[in-house]
């Protein structure tokens, strides 16, 4: 299976009489079942949009999305269903995509139901607690009656995930999956989504402001800036050799990794990456925006699962 962008574009009308937008321009991404792909660039790059369009939630302006060859936009309803099933979205739990009037066990369910993966109570429950101890919500029948704010914010990502993953997709695209979350929490996540891949052989694209995010477990990376991907490769390329001034620019801004006594400890100081962040951006609000983020996700506390 292959989900590729060939030169997509999205150009977002004006509002008002302003300028119109380019989201994104002439983008080109390939992502296969197993692999962990990862598009990193500051907020506003278009990270999303790009997401969006290969997920078919936003319509392309130009260029094409397919599956297997078959373009999205042109799908069969029968070929979208299949696309439906086989590509998901995991969000950023912040954007509210956990409706916070509904158990785990019905948010889970309900998505068997939509898709006809199992009948009858029984089955469908079967299916819900094998999707939530896959994510490692152990044991499943504690999380099936609570509600989203009894549950911690790496708990929630874990119910994201297994609302993605109860469907058996191929690949997820994982839009600022983690980004919210306390760095140990994060990892946690990520090592995971990680296990996943290689249980499963779920392929990821995975979307982050924060390179050193994805510096353990992406495979390939795109970096993007202001709509365009200006750089692409190999894991160790983008961090052994980056070419690109702006990838220079993000390795710079991401928080640094030490090791002391054989354990990996993260020393995110807030400020340190606030001012890396700042000084190296081209554009002082996006820059202010990716350091607000990266220090509030350095001071949230958060217990993990498991
Ligand atoms: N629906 C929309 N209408 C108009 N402009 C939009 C729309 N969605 C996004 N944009 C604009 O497109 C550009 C890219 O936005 P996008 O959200 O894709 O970037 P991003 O890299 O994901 O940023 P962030 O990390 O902050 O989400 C921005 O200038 C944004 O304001």
């Amino acid at each position: 299976m292959l989900l590729e962008a060939t030169n997509v574009s999205k150009t977002f009308g004006s509002r008002r009489g302003g300028k119109s937008v380019h989201a994104v321009v002439e983008a080109n991404l390939r992502a296969r079942p197993g692999d962990f792909v990862a598009i990193v660039g500051e907020s506003g790059s278009g990270k999303s949009t790009l997401a969006r369009m290969l997920l078919d939630l936003v319509p392309v302006s130009s260029g094409s999305v397919t599956l297997d060859g078959i373009e999205v936009a042109r799908m069969k309803k029968g070929q979208r269903d299949f696309f439906r099933q086989n590509v998901q979205a995991v969000l950023q739990d912040p954007s509210g995509s956990l409706n916070p009037r509904k158990k785990v066990g019905k948010i889970v369910g309900e998505v068997v139901i939509l898709h006809r993966m199992a009948r009858g109570r029984e089955a469908i429950q079967d299916k819900v607690v094998e999707a939530l101890e896959l994510v490692g919500m152990t044991p499943a029948e504690d999380f099936l009656g609570r509600f989203p704010h009894e549950l911690s914010g790496g708990q929630r990502q874990r119910v994201l995930l297994a609302r993605a993953i109860v469907l058996n997709p191929r690949i997820i695209v994982a839009d600022e999956a983690v980004s919210a979350l306390d760095a140990s929490v994060k990892a946690g996540v990520l090592q995971l989504m990680d296990d996943l891949r290689r249980r499963l052989g779920i392929g990821y694209v995975f979307i982050t402001h924060d390179l050193s995010v994805v510096k353990k477990v992406a495979e390939y990376v795109y970096v993007m800036k202001a709509g365009e991907i200006v750089e692409e490769g190999t894991k160790e390329k983008i961090f052994g050799g980056p070419e690109h001034p702006y990838t220079k620019t993000l390795l710079a801004a991401a928080p640094t990794l030490t090791t002391s006594a054989g354990k990996t400890t993260r020393v995110t100081s807030a400020a340190k990456v606030a001012d890396a962040a700042s000084g190296a951006s081209t554009t002082s609000a996006a820059s202010t925006t990716s350091a607000a983020s990266a220090a509030s996700a350095a001071s949230t506390t958060e217990t993990s699962v498991g």
